[in-house]
């Protein structure tokens, strides 16, 4: 209705008064609802939408942050500054109420100055601070919402493309971009793929544009006024020591390995140098190796400038990728090929890996449970598989079996052939590198030349350092230059030449050497692998990487591939939100899953209480998720005031408000921070470390918060603090805590809770707790979103919904409306090339005797008919039942014979999305 009415009375442009004050966007010419950026110099105005008003929009879009009022304002002021400090951060300013001379007037103050000694003369309650900001548009007192009838039409969507665009091109005008009409080229993400040129022409668009943002997102990462600390490394390498404070934009998830420049200005001449990030210490501290060892300035410690330095090399080495798989055709087998391009019915040839042994274990890891030896065989025998690991599972365990089971395998059948083992992440690679080489194969880990002075756990496995560590006579004038080189810390030009052509041939050998080379998907474009085949490929974590990242090692000659995830936790993280939106963030996992393929699940989690495994497993993983962990290998012996000592799980619900953060770009919440300092206090009066507790937030911009609230406000001495991490859900996939501190964030009237909704962050969230989980939020707010109301009905019918503060919490008398189903995302239901045949994801528990076999859920549907042709003549004289979602135990006591006989199950007569079908111990569930 609004849309339509705006379209029938709002004027046309021509219509509009222009004035050299009116909003870039919209037009808008009220002075007492337009601002000027101070730092671009153009008009925006506060007129509410519901994302935010323009001038918001455009200082979160553009990292802007200053404003000022136009002159003829209704509440003549014009700058907008803290009172005490007179700094401009709009997103940092906030109003209280203050007596001036027995009258009441409002007062600006920044956050840093709201806890600041106050005068005789002006007093203020800091309980009353709230920011000029909510719900993304100014508050109305300062500057008026204007009227919507004097301005023109514009979406969000070209708000952002237009910002986008504008900071390659600052002087473009939101007019002239606007008749330009929208960006056509980019073409969707497929599910199939007419061939590998198809498959180009897609991806190598999406790729450029990522790599655009990325380069974007790192130059802006400056610091000024930096003071150093210096020092030499054991090599004779400069190290310059700086904190960075944690500062938002700088992710330190990606910091280590990363290449910074330091530099100093002194009149006319500027000393810079360029290093390696080596170490980053307690979320505040970056060590930066220099690559040159020129002595820095004398006697300056203070007044340097850091700036990251971008480099192209993934982003290239993608490009080259996916041109390499379209013109190549003997990058893979010609069977891994068509199932990347989607091709899932071609048939699959024999199997290369014969003698597969009866037990499936590998030495120095558990003994496999049902599912993790069912994934071993089947990886082992098909050219494709996905193993899809819920969290806790023993993803890593299984990979690293499979790797040595098949070494095994291929020096029986005494065929060299070595493997290729990739993540995505370098963490994940060196888990997984250290795991396979305890089971007793060669292993070498390849790492990036900037990574090598990284220090990590498996130093002795890298190949810089077994080439270091090459005892053998050809090898000894080798020793001897890096010996040199560690004396005086470089070598001369000729020396030089001959050190790299000896350890170029060194590395050769290592490599040719060894069983298993572990990279990341970006590694295995190194030049050092430039020449090698790898028919067997194994990819952990495969469902964090974008397509073009996942092909590079499968485009080395790939005829055996095993993809490793779990498309229900995080997919890969895409900065480019346009590249996104078409579907560059799902990964080729994903992708394999929607077509049909069905992974083989892991179903034995080793990591969390058994009550902390109850939610995450109905929800996400159909009920399947057991525990290899009992009640009493997770009980801890403390005496945190759970609710229910039982069930050591706990939502704390704060009414907080939250906050944008000082780059308007993230959000804070100073109440759930309080909540959090005390949750942290609590446990570790009650015995537990610091370093064994977490806290997640979504929002950098709280992480920050909590990480300075911690330390300047915190019951504990202030360095104590430093053991406790604080980190983004994305900074703790594949990782665990004992206890997990959840801090929500979100809480506001009308902008809902953002990227909370994502099920998958959801998913990763709260899997991470091994003894005890708290989570501190606003559960008004969050119920709003149907699965955030399914969890607080949880924790509601079991009594752990609280309130207050710590340790006397109350029960919550607030009530949610009921549960509901929830069915985990699926983007398009389509399978086998037909649009109007459904999709069927399948899983098995197993039966009282362990016998059951995944075999049991292969049912290819054609036309909403289940085929049982691979089904149920696997289990003898069982009774089954099919149970519908809300209507249960449909078909109750079927005798599988019977459906055995007539060999279908007619999936389609059944209203319902939800099916289960299995036998008494048996369920296997079937979403259609
Ligand atoms: N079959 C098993 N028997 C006993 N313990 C096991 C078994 N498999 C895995 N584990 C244990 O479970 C824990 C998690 O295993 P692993 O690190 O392989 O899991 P993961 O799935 O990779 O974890 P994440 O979800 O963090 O990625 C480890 O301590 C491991 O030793």
């Amino acid at each position: 209705m609004t849309e339509i009415f705006d379209k029938v009375k709002r004027p046309t442009e021509q219509q509009i008064q222009v004035a050299d004050y009116s909003c870039e966007y919209c037009l808008q010419s009220d002075v007492n609802a337009v601002a000027q950026c101070l730092q671009c110099k153009r008009w925006y105005c506060n007129c509410a939408t519901k994302s935010g008003s323009h001038i918001i929009l455009h200082l979160i879009k553009s990292k802007h942050s200053q404003i000022s009022l136009h002159e003829q304002n209704k509440v003549q002021i014009t700058t907008i500054e803290c009172y005490i400090c007179e700094q401009k951060n709009m997103f940092t300013l906030g109003q209280v109420n203050v007596r001036v001379d027995e009258e009441e007037n409002i007062l600006i103050l920044c956050r840093g100055c709201l806890p600041l000694k106050q005068s005789d003369k002006i007093t203020w309650d800091s309980n009353d601070y709230e920011p000029l900001i909510r719900d993304k548009c100014i508050k109305e007192w300062l500057l008026g919402q204007g009227e919507k009838l004097n301005s023109r039409m514009v979406t969000l969507e070209r708000i952002n493309q237009y910002e986008e665009e504008r900071k390659q091109k600052p002087q473009l005008k939101f007019e002239d971009f606007d008749r330009k009409g929208p960006n056509q080229q980019l073409k969707e993400v497929q599910l199939r793929y007419r061939d590998a040129n198809h498959y180009q022409q897609v991806f190598s668009p999406l790729v450029k544009l990522e790599e655009e943002q990325d380069k974007q997102v790192k130059e802006g990462q400056v610091l000024q006024s930096v003071k150093v600390k210096w020092d030499l490394s054991l090599k004779k390498k400069r190290l310059a020591y700086f904190l960075y404070g944690g500062r938002e934009e700088f992710d330190t998830n990606t910091l280590q390995g990363s290449e910074m420049q330091l530099s100093l200005k002194s009149g006319n001449s500027i000393w810079q140098s360029k290093g390696t990030v080596v170490k980053v210490i307690n979320n505040e501290e970056i060590c930066l190796e220099l690559h040159q060892n020129d002595p820095p300035p004398n006697n300056t410690d203070e007044g340097y400038t850091v700036e990251c330095i971008w480099v192209s090399t993934t982003f290239k080495r993608m490009q080259i990728g996916l041109k390499t798989f379209n013109l190549n055709e003997s990058s893979t087998s010609n069977y891994i090929y068509k199932m990347i391009l989607g091709r899932i019915d071609t048939l699959a040839p024999p199997t290369k890996v014969e003698n597969i042994p009866q037990k499936l274990s590998a030495p120095n890891l558990p003994d496999l449970n049902v599912y993790q030896a069912d994934a071993v065989k089947k990886a082992l025998k098909s050219p494709l598989s996905l193993i899809q690991g819920p969290p806790g599972t023993g993803k890593t365990v299984t990979s690293a079996t499979i790797v040595h089971q098949l070494v095994k395998a291929l020096e029986k059948q005494k065929q060299r052939g070595q493997i290729l083992v990739c993540a995505p992440s370098n963490i994940v690679v060196d888990q997984l590198a250290e795991k396979i080489n305890k089971t007793g194969v060669k292993v070498v880990r390849l790492c990036s030349k900037t990574r090598e002075s990284v220090s990590t756990t498996i130093e002795f496995l890298t190949l810089h350092n077994q080439v270091r560590s090459l005892d053998i006579p050809q090898y000894h004038q080798l020793q001897m230059f890096y010996e040199l080189m560690d004396q005086q810390g470089e070598l001369d030009q000729k020396d030089e030449q001959v050190f790299i052509r000896m350890r170029d041939e060194a590395e050769k050998e290592i490599i040719e050497q060894a069983d298993v080379i572990c990279t990341t998907c970006i590694g295995s474009a190194d030049k050092r692998l430039k020449d090698m085949r790898f028919p067997f490929v194994l990819i952990d974590e495969a469902t964090q990487a974008i397509e073009p990242e996942c092909l590079l090692p499968m485009i080395k000659g790939a005829q055996h591939v095993i993809l490793v995830g779990d498309h229900r936790q995080l997919g890969p993280v895409v900065q480019s939100r346009e590249a996104a939106s078409v579907g560059l963030d799902r990964s080729l996992f994903e992708r394999l899953v929607q077509l049909g393929i069905r992974p083989v699940r892991l179903q034995v989690q080793y990591r969390m209480h058994p009550e902390l495994t109850v939610f995450p497993s109905n929800t996400f993983y159909e009920g399947t998720l057991q525990n290899g962990v009992t009640i009493s290998d997770r009980t801890h012996s403390g005496n945190f005031p759970w609710p229910n000592k039982q069930k050591p799980m706990i939502f704390i619900n704060v009414q907080g408000q939250e906050q944008l953060s000082a780059s308007g770009t993230s959000y804070l919440n100073t109440q759930e921070a309080v909540a959090v300092e005390q949750a942290v206090y609590y446990l570790y009066q009650n015995t537990v470390k610091l370093n064994k507790i977490g806290i997640i937030t979504p929002y950098k911009g709280q992480r920050t918060y909590i990480i300075s609230y911690l330390q300047r406000n915190g019951q504990l001495p202030y360095n104590q603090y430093r053991d406790i991490e604080v980190a983004s859900v994305d900074g703790f996939q594949g990782r665990e805590k004992d206890f997990i501190i959840i801090s929500c964030v979100r809480s506001n009237d009308t902008q809902g809770i953002g990227f909370l909704t994502n099920p998958r962050r959801l998913n990763v969230t709260i899997t991470r707790a091994r003894f005890g989980l708290i989570i501190i939020g606003n559960a008004r707010v969050l119920c709003k979103d149907n699965l955030w109301n399914n969890m607080l009905n949880h924790f509601k019918d079991l009594d752990l919904l609280m309130e207050g503060s710590l340790p006397n919490l109350k029960p919550s008398s607030m009530k949610f409306r009921p549960p509901q189903k929830f069915i985990p995302e699926r983007r398009n239901n389509t399978m086998n090339g037909a649009n109007d045949e459904k999709s069927v994801y399948s899983y098995a528990q197993t039966d009282n005797l362990n016998q059951f076999d995944h075999d049991l859920g292969d049912f290819p549907l054609t036309k909403g008919i289940r085929n049982s042709e691979f089904g149920f003549n696997f289990i003898p004289d069982t009774q089954a039942f099919v149970k519908v979602a809300d209507q249960n135990e449909i078909r109750k006591n079927q005798d599988l014979k019977e459906i055995d006989q007539t060999n279908v199950i007619n999936v389609g007569q059944y209203p319902s999305s939800i099916m289960q079908i299995g036998t008494f111990q048996n369920d296997l569930q079937l979403d259609v």
